[in-house]
């Protein structure tokens, strides 16, 4: 009786949007309700995100092929993740000349690929390595899986997606609906510190973030935020705002030169990536933010509130109304915002 309910709720877990819930996500792995097959391939797989999000994906019951690629490490990430009894395939590839069987059907590509932050350093800082890394694995999407979605997380979000669409503009595979930067963990934060303050229950709170993925960038909509808590000051939204935008920078510091969120980066990658597994198989009402191809305001690329579809995005959700100091922030991010996206695109061009 009590294993029939739980199969219910878990069958409705799987056909809902809701994407966020953490004990949704948890409870489906012992689901066997037939869905698409879908690969999805991890590239930077053998890394600090790159091994929790590997066996989330893992426990994941929409993927069928795990493929996990990276420059070393992978066999042993693939034996290791491949004894998790779920009903995926797991595959480990190393080194160039297996990247393009890694990559080969995939559905989606998730990229954590790249060097992370030490203490004192920005997400900018990454630049001169990540913008490479990030190009060369776009030129391999394009020739392998060119119809793949793809979820850029490697640093500077704010560049590498970019990059990774002028690449795929000059192999004439470029998608705008199929490019996505990941910024579910300035969502993930942004639940877990307002949820705190407010002394609301967690996992119902939500809370768009909007702009890109650095420092004042980052943009709370906590004026949207649902369940609405009145007992919050003007310096408290202001507090919860500043520790979002900085939140990646707490986790360096305490890190102390060991890198930079990677657990709960795995979590949020995993959240985006269930995301858009579950829009291409049709369920309804799939939505997250994310830093895609936007023309909600006048930057070519803007993470917003974003449907997810069958192809990938299937709209891109407006900013709502905005209090007067999400109005000022807004105006604040946008000359850095535009500055990156430049960056990135310079870069591509020149490459
Ligand atoms: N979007 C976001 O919210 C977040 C992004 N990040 C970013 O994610 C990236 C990865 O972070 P970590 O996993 O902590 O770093 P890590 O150094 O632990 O792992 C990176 C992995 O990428 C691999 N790699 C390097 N070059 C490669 C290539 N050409 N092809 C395939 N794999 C390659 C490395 O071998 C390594 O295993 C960093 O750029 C970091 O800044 C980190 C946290 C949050
Ligand atoms: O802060 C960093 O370098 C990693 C990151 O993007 C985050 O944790 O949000």
């Amino acid at each position: 009786m009590r294993a029939s309910m739980a199969m219910r709720s878990v069958r409705s877990a799987l056909r809902s949007g809701s994407s966020s819930s953490p004990s949704h996500f948890l409870r489906r792995c012992y689901c066997s309700e037939s869905v698409p097959e879908r690969k999805v391939t991890i590239l930077g797989a053998a890394g600090g995100i790159g091994q929790p999000l590997s066996l989330l994906m893992k426990i994941n019951p929409l993927v069928s092929n795990l493929a996990l690629y990276d420059i070393a490490g992978t066999p042993g990430v693939a034996a290791d993740v491949s004894h998790v009894n779920t009903i995926s395939q797991v595959a480990g590839f190393m080194g160039e000349d297996q990247l393009g069987k890694a990559l080969e059907g995939s559905d989606v590509v998730i990229i954590p690929a790249g060097v992370p932050r030490k203490p004192g350093m920005t997400r900018d800082d990454l630049f001169n390595i990540n913008a490479g890394i990030v190009k060369s694995l776009c030129i391999a999407i394009a020739k392998y899986c060119p119809n793949a979605l793809v979820n850029v997380i490697s640093n500077p979000v704010n560049s590498t997606v970019p990059i990774a669409a002028e690449v795929f503009k000059k192999a004439g595979t470029f998608d705008e609906k199929k490019l996505f930067g990941v910024t579910t963990l300035d969502v993930v934060r942004a639940k877990t510190f307002y949820a705190a303050k407010a002394k609301v229950p967690v996992a119902e709170v939500n809370v768009p973030v909007v702009g890109g993925h650095a420092g004042i960038t980052i943009l709370p909509l906590f004026s949207q935020t649902t369940p609405k808590s009145n007992n919050l000051s003007d310096e408290d939204i202001q507090a919860l705002t500043k520790r979002t935008q900085d939140g990646g920078t707490e986790v360096v510091e305490a890190k102390a030169g060991k890198g930079s969120a990677t657990l709960s980066m795995a979590y949020a990658g995993a959240i985006f990536a269930d995301a858009c597994l579950k829009g291409l198989n049709g369920v309804p009402d799939v939505v997250e933010c994310s830093y895609v191809q936007s023309s909600i305001t006048e930057l070519p690329f803007f993470s917003s509130k974003v449907r997810l579809g069958k192809n990938g995005v299937e709209e891109v959700l407006g900013l709502g109304p905005l209090s007067d100091y999400e109005k000022e922030g807004l105006e604040k991010l946008k000359p850095e915002l535009t500055a990156s996206i430049e960056k990135g695109i310079k870069f591509a061009a020149q490459s």
